[in-house]
């Protein structure tokens, strides 16, 4: 199967149907893609019982979805969506093969920074291999890299229990080859994202779309697992939130050296937070559930990127050692911080 040759009703299967991968996957099915489902656990088994639920703008949709703990059930796919968090990545991709035929697009849903931000790229760290994100290669050697598409989610939505998803706001989408390839060979799937009702586009230089979103993520979603407390609070706090604007400009200086400069300042990403409200960062939501958290793919990498080009990131290595030893102290640190 390649781009050519994709079904004509789109095979699409979401690889984690929590908040974003469950929101995505009521969506299409929706729009009248073919939606399957790998879950485990409680959501496997909530989802083979009572469908796949979303509650959006006040109303509550539920859809029936082919459902399995085992990808080897399924045929593979025209595209796979993974919407794990990053301490789950290594473990998805050792099972994914059998999803996969040459022409299955694997679109990673998911914050931070990829394993593959810098492979194949051009660049002062071209083909640096980040090991805070893919420490044993595992995910670098299942998904092939002229397969895989960065996909950065503009969205805040959260789990109600396991299979019941609910979104708050937000609907943007950017997906990109992370070979930089065309944009004509995402358009099928382009297209079903915008049918479903989010506002979505392609783009040849996902790398800057990831790292811009990264802004917000590697300083409020850390701060608000230290404090316990929503975004608009963190914003609201003066002090904390001259702390997110230093840690932004320390990113924005490794950007430059790494050839994304940002076409935003820093007090416009903290405005466009603001607008998400009241909201626990996803971040705070794993550490309420007592879930590994995403430390590694949103900070650690920001501070090791400092170290290779030798430029300081004193306030992103405070919160990430603060944030780090919270994360250990309640058993939520992930697997390679
Ligand atoms: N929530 C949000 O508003 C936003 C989140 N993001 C990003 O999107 C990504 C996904 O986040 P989110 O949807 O919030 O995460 P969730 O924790 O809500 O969902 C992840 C789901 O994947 C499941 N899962 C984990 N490992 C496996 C596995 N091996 N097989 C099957 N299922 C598995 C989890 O199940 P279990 O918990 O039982 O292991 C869970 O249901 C993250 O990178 C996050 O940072 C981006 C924008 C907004
Ligand atoms: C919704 C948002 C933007 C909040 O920081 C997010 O990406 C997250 O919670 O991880």
């Amino acid at each position: 199967m390649d781009a050519m040759t994709k079904s004509d009703r789109l095979k699409i299967c979401i690889y984690g149907a929590g908040a974003v991968g469950g929101t995505m996957g009521v969506l299409l099915a929706l729009a009248g893609a073919e939606v399957s489902v790998i879950a485990h656990d409680a959501t496997l088994a909530a989802i083979k019982h009572d469908g796949l639920q979303l509650t959006k703008d006040g109303k509550t949709h539920r859809v029936q979805v082919r459902v399995t703990a085992d990808p080897a059930e399924l045929a593979p796919q025209d595209y796979v969506i993974i919407s794990v968090k990053a301490p789950s990545l290594a473990d998805v991709a050792s099972h994914i093969a059998p999803l996969l035929s040459p022409g299955t697009g694997v679109i990673t849903a998911m914050n931070g920074v990829p394993w593959w931000f810098f492979v194949g790229g051009n660049g002062v760290l071209s083909n640096t291999r980040l090991a805070a994100v893919d420490p044993h290669g595992i995910v670098e050697k299942s998904i092939p890299l002229a397969q895989t598409v960065g996909c950065v989610v503009y969205m805040a939505c959260s789990l109600d229990a396991p299979g019941k998803v609910r979104h708050y706001s937000g609907n943007k989408l950017v997906i990109g080859y992370a070979d930089n390839k065309s944009v004509s060979g995402l358009s099928d799937i382009n297209d079903m994202f915008n049918s479903a009702g989010f506002s979505s586009r392609v783009t040849t230089t996902i790398r800057h779309d990831i790292w811009h979103k990264l802004w917000g993520n590697l300083s409020i979603n850390p701060i608000s697992m230290l404090t316990g407390e929503t975004s608009d609070i963190i914003i609201n706090d003066p002090l904390l939130y001259e702390l997110c604007l230093r840690m932004m400009r320390e990113a924005e200086v490794l950007g430059d050296a790494i050839g994304i400069p940002m076409d935003a300042s820093t007090t416009e990403v903290i405005g466009r937070a603001r607008t998400l409200g009241a909201f626990k960062t996803s971040m705070l939501q794993d550490t309420e559930a007592g879930k590994p958290v995403e430390l590694d793919a949103l900070l650690t990498v920001a501070h090791d990127i400092g170290k290779i080009l030798d430029l300081p990131t004193p306030f992103i290595d405070s919160v990430l050692g603060l944030a780090r030893l919270r994360a250990r102290k309640l058993g939520l640190l992930d697997t390679a911080a």
